[in-house]
């Protein structure tokens, strides 16, 4: 799920490269320009949640880029990123409307937690939108839950609603005013991962400039989600469980003790049970976070949420993209969708919904608008239709195919050993994990 949009603004293309890595990786939807004229042609033609750009930059730079903000979208925040020398200058800024300034160099983990800090929390997130009993059987569980004040374990695949569960949880606690904040353990670098969640006072690493608070300060009063749990290395788990039996965090590099208040839920697509018998993840940390298990069971095996889903899914994005009325499916396209297993889940659903949406002309969505995977998109365009389709199953394009097949090739020489298929590609397991989740989120068929 995108984190928001971004818009960011840097004239040193390396820069602009390495930060754009940085958003992307964290789930960020970033749009990426060279000056501040072109950052006001995007401006006028999209909308973003934030701004981030240089101060010195040819043309009107970024405190000509933040007066145009003032005058034509006063409520949209500007982070500016500013030479250390020229900080009085960033200082001005702010007090001329920027919302912060980032010092340059800084580390990845600084652009992250000031970004997170200023993007503006998204109100219209999914409600569960559930029919099969076993689903409301779980909502059930999930709204008892909610009024504790338990730690939540949330399992099941990828892309099966664990973060929309989750939300759902605080939504339904006595925390509910106060702030959700969700934390991707697998989007984040190893080595960011604390500082994002414990925070850092100034001077704490190269690069530290302004002290920075961290996601279990930001959620203070509300609730933290850790996504994707398992990911987190064993090092940092044994911080986490001090922090928690504690109930205190200590900033990188500080000496204050920070008295905390917060609810943690924590969400995996993994065995944390396995791993933690066979050491992968702390024991002690397994029981601490798992007071209440809650599990997704896989999208195929709660059928009667599918059609649901589907219309649920088809109202946001033709709300979205201004599609009225609503298209309804026919009865192939209905047919189609219940017969499909759905690796992917309900992220799978989600992207075959929207691609109706861009093939439908109008009227009700036919089995031919529900592309599911390559041979539907060759089968779509033998019958003449729009070559839009194309595009939109290529979704990273050329390279990103490549690399789903010499992954698939890779898995089947390793007889779909991960740790196998990782060291021959030269990448760690997790970021296979990764791609391989998001191969499953794009529909491709993955060995078990
Ligand atoms: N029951 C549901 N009702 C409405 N929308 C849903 C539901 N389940 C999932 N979604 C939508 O499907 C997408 C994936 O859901 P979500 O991000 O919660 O899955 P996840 O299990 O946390 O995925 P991952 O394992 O990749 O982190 C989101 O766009 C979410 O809004």
């Amino acid at each position: 799920m995108s984190e928001g949009k971004l818009l960011l603004v840097e004239d040193d293309a390396d820069l602009r490269e390495a930060l754009l890595d940085t958003l992307l990786l964290a789930h960020y939807e970033c749009v990426d320009v060279a000056s501040a004229e072109d950052a006001i042609l995007a401006l006028k033609a999209q909308t973003f949640d934030l701004v981030i750009s240089d101060v010195q930059m040819d043309g009107i730079g970024g405190l000509g880029l933040l007066s145009y903000l003032q005058q034509n979208l006063p409520k949209l925040p500007l982070l500016l990123m500013t030479a250390y020398a020229t900080i009085d200058s960033a200082v001005n800024a702010i007090k001329l409307g920027a919302v912060d300034y980032l010092a340059k160099p800084f580390a990845p983990e600084v652009l992250l937690n000031q970004v997170s800090r200023y993007l503006p929390q998204k109100q219209n997130h999914d409600q569960p939108v559930v029919k099969d009993e076993k689903s409301l059987a779980l909502l059930g569980l999930a709204q008892r839950v909610a009024a504790s004040d338990a730690s939540v374990m949330i399992m099941g695949p990828s892309g099966s609603g664990k973060e929309v569960l989750a939300r759902y949880i605080h939504q339904n606690s006595s925390r509910k005013e106060q702030p959700f904040i969700a934390i991707n353990c697998a989007a984040i670098p190893e080595n960011m991962l604390e500082a994002t969640l414990f925070g850092y006072e100034k001077g704490a690493f190269t690069g530290a400039y302004q002290a920075c608070p961290g996601k279990f300060e930001q959620a203070q009063g509300g609730t933290l989600l850790l996504d994707e749990i398992s990911e987190m290395e064993l090092s940092l788990q044994a911080k986490l469980l001090r922090v928690l039996q504690e109930r205190e965090v200590e900033r990188l590099g500080g000496r204050k003790t920070i008295k905390l208040n917060v609810r943690v839920l924590a969400t995996s697509n993994r065995d944390l049970k396995s791993m933690a018998t066979s050491g992968e993840f702390r024991e002690d940390l397994y029981y601490r976070i798992n007071v209440f298990p809650l599990t997704w069971p896989a999208l195929h095996q709660r059928p009667a949420d599918i059609l649901p889903l589907a219309r649920h899914l088809m109202t946001k994005h033709a709300n979205a993209f201004n599609i009225q009325p609503v298209p309804e499916l026919d009865e192939v396209a209905t047919r189609r969708l219940l017969a499909h297993r759905w690796p992917g889940n309900v992220r799978e659903l989600d992207n075959v919904i929207q691609r109706a949406l861009i093939l439908n002309n109008g009227g009700l969505v036919t089995g031919q608008d529900i592309i599911i995977d390559s041979a539907d998109v060759a089968q779509h365009q033998d019958n003449g239709q729009p070559e839009s389709a194309i595009e939109v199953e290529g979704l990273g394009g050329e390279l990103q195919a490549q690399e789903h097949v010499i992954i698939l090739e890779t898995l089947n020489q390793c007889n779909g050993s991960r740790k196998l298929v990782a060291e021959k590609l030269g990448i760690s397991a997790r970021t296979l994990r990764y791609k391989m989740a998001k191969m499953r989120d794009a529909g491709i068929q993955l060995p078990a």
